[in-house]
C-alpha cells in the first residue's frame, strides 16, 4: 500500500476526527466530503506532514512517517485551498512561483539538477496544466481563480510526486473549467494516489474509488454506492441534505 494510516487521530490539541485508518494505493482517486469545520484540510495538512497528528501512525510505502515530515515531501504535491491564496503578499510570477517550489523541493533532498534541467522541468508542468505561455510571466494574483488554480496544480506536481493532496481543487472555477480540471485529474490518477476533498462529488463520483465522509467527530469510507447514500450523508450533514431520485445534493454554503 501506498499509504496507510492506523488509528490516526486528527485535531488541534483536541481531537477533531478519532481513529482513522486508510489503506490506499496507486491508481486510486479518494474523495474527502464533509460538513464546514469538520476537518477535511486538517486531514489533508496531517498526511502532508504539516500538521503533527495527535495520535496514531501515517505509514508512506511501508515506511512509518508519522514524525518525520521531511521524508514525506517528496511523495506529497499538495494544493491548498485557494483562499489561502486570495491576498498578495509579495509579487511573483507563475514561473518564478513553481520555479521556487522546484528548487525549495530539491536543495530540501540535496538533490542537484543544473539550471536548464530546472527551466525544462519547470517549462513542462505549466504545460502540462494548460498554462499559456503568455501568462508565465504574470503575476500569481492577477490570474482568474481557475488559472491560479492550474498554477497552484503546476507546483504540487513539479517534482513529480505519487501522492496528491488537492484541497477543494474546484473552488472559484466556472463549470466548464471543472470539467477541464476533472480529465487533468483523472489523468493523474493513472500513476498516482490522489485524495481530494470536495463539497460536491458529483463530478468525479465516477472515477473515484472510495469516498470518505467525516463529521461530528467521526467519519465512514467505503465505496460511492455504500456511502452516497441518504441515511448516511444525513448522519454527518443532517438537514441539510435531500435525496432527488438517484442524485444527492448538498447544500455548500461556502462561499
Ligand atoms: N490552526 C488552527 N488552530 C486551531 N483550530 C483550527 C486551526 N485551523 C482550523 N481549525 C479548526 O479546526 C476545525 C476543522 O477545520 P478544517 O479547516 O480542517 O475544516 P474543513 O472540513 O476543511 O472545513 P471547510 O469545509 O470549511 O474547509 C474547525 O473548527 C477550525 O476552526
Amino acid at each position: 500500500m501506498l499509504l496507510e494510516t492506523r488509528k490516526l487521530t486528527i485535531g488541534y490539541g483536541k481531537p477533531l476526527v478519532r481513529d482513522i485508518e486508510l489503506s490506499l494505493d496507486r491508481g486510486e482517486l479518494l474523495l474527502v466530503m464533509g460538513p464546514n469545520g469538520a476537518g477535511k484540510t486538517t486531514l489533508l495538512k496531517t498526511l502532508a506532514g504539516l500538521l503533527t497528528p495527535l495520535d496514531g501512525h501515517i505509514y508512506i510505502d511501508g515506511v512509518e512517517v508519522t514524525h518525520n515530515p521531511k521524508s514525506v515531501g517528496r511523495y506529497i504535491g499538495y494544493l491548498p485551498q485557494l483562499s489561502l491564496y486570495n491576498t498578495s503578499i509579495f509579487p511573483i510570477t507563475v514561473y518564478e512561483f513553481v520555479k521556487n517550489a522546484y528548487e525549495i523541493y530539491l536543495k530540501s533532498l540535496d538533490i542537484r539538477l543544473s539550471k536548464n534541467e530546472i527551466v525544462r522541468r519547470v517549462a513542462e508542468v505549466l504545460d502540462m496544466v494548460g498554462i499559456d505561455r503568455e501568462l508565465w510571466g504574470k503575476s500569481i494574483w492577477k490570474l482568474s481563480g481557475g488559472q491560479r488554480q492550474r498554477v497552484l496544480l503546476a507546483r504540487a506536481l513539479v517534482h513529480d510526486p505519487l501522492i496528491l493532496l488537492l484541497d477543494e481543487p474546484f473552488s472559484s472555477i466556472d463549470p466548464e473549467g471543472r470539467k477541464v480540471f476533472a480529465d487533468m485529474i483523472i489523468d493523474l490518477k493513472r500513476d498516482k494516489l490522489i485524495i481530494l476533498t470536495c463539497h460536491d462529488p458529483i463530478i468525479l463520483v465516477n472515477q473515484s474509488d472510495n469516498i470518505m465522509v467525516i463529521g461530528r467527530g467521526s467519519y465512514v469510507i467505503g465505496k460511492p454506492g455504500e456511502v452516497l447514500r441518504d441515511e448516511i450523508l444525513r448522519k454527518f450533514y443532517g438537514d441539510s441534505i435531500f435525496g432527488v431520485e438517484k442524485h444527492i445534493h448538498i447544500y455548500d454554503f461556502h462561499s
